[in-house]
């Protein structure tokens, strides 16, 4: 294995075990992420996406196949505080301020009071809630307490951080302008992100690689090295070269008979 790899899987496999009808989810899968890729996950419901994430956050543990993250096993990875992860529903506690849900992590750590304050500091002015330290979660939008979840994960410092949908809940709207934010944040902070998606101009959009997988065994069908820059804005959903790429998701999900299901 390459130690310039983030993430190098090879030849993986996972089966559920079950007594009447165990499940593959993930077949054969072959993938290598570089450090500072936006990687974005894309395929029908059920066919792994969220098991193969799991799987680099050592929540799941493969059947057979080789898999490293940051050269270490997933389990090594994890106790070096590798990942930072994000679920679909922002799961703050209601009861603590924003500030100490972005400060329980960091409080389990041992981080000092100064250090954690700080951190949760900073990564609230990236996320752009600065003066929201006091509120409760349930006094922000669905958007800004997904925000905060966002602000939280990054305050562990990971190398990874990974989405799994995101912004899956929330009004199209906001959740075009998360993701120029997640993008403006991704060029900021450099990080290499592992995002889940349904959505094909989502995965475009935000994405320099998108890996669209086929369920029934989860497969990954095709991988997409985007040409797209770095720095974009919403208007690139407009230009040919966006349209090309959606094209080429399209057929590969069409390819791996997502659209029957
Ligand atoms: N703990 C488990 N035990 C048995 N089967 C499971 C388990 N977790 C997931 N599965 C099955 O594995 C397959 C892949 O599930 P996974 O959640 O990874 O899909 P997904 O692509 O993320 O779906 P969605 O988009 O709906 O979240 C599905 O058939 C699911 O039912």
């Amino acid at each position: 294995m390459s130690t310039d790899a983030v993430v190098e899987i090879k030849k993986l496999n996972l089966i559920f075990p079950a007594p009447d009808a165990p499940v593959h989810a993930l077949s054969d899968i072959d993938l290598k992420l570089d450090a500072g890729d936006f990687v974005s996950f894309i395929g029908p419901s059920g066919c792994g996406k969220t098991t193969l994430m799991r799987v680099i956050a050592d929540l799941e543990t493969p059947t057979d196949g080789h898999i490293s993250v940051n050269g270490l096993s997933p389990e090594e990875a994890r106790k070096n505080r590798a990942y930072g992860y994000v679920f679909q529903a922002p799961a703050l506690y209601p009861w603590r301020t924003v500030q100490k849900n972005i400060m329980l992590p960091l409080e389990i750590m041992g981080l000092s009071k100064q250090e954690q304050r700080e951190r949760a500091e900073k990564n609230l002015a990236l996320v752009n809630l600065e003066g929201f330290e006091k509120k409760f979660p349930w006094q922000l939008s669905g958007g800004m307490q997904q925000r905060v979840s966002i602000a939280r994960a990054l305050a562990v410092e990971p190398d990874l951080l990974l989405m799994d949908e995101p912004f899956g809940a929330l009004d199209e709207i906001t959740r075009d302008h998360l993701n120029e934010q997640l993008l403006k944040l991704w060029n900021q902070t450099q990080k290499t992100v592992v995002f889940v998606t349904h959505s094909i101009p989502e995965a475009v959009f935000l994405s320099s690689k998108i890996v669209v997988m086929s369920p029934r065994p989860g497969k990954i069908i095709d991988i997409i090295d985007s040409g797209l820059p770095r720095d974009r804005t919403l208007d690139i959903r407009e230009t040919p070269e966006f349209l090309e790429i959606s094209h080429r998701v399209r057929e590969g999900l069409r390819s791996g008979h997502s659209y029957d299901d």
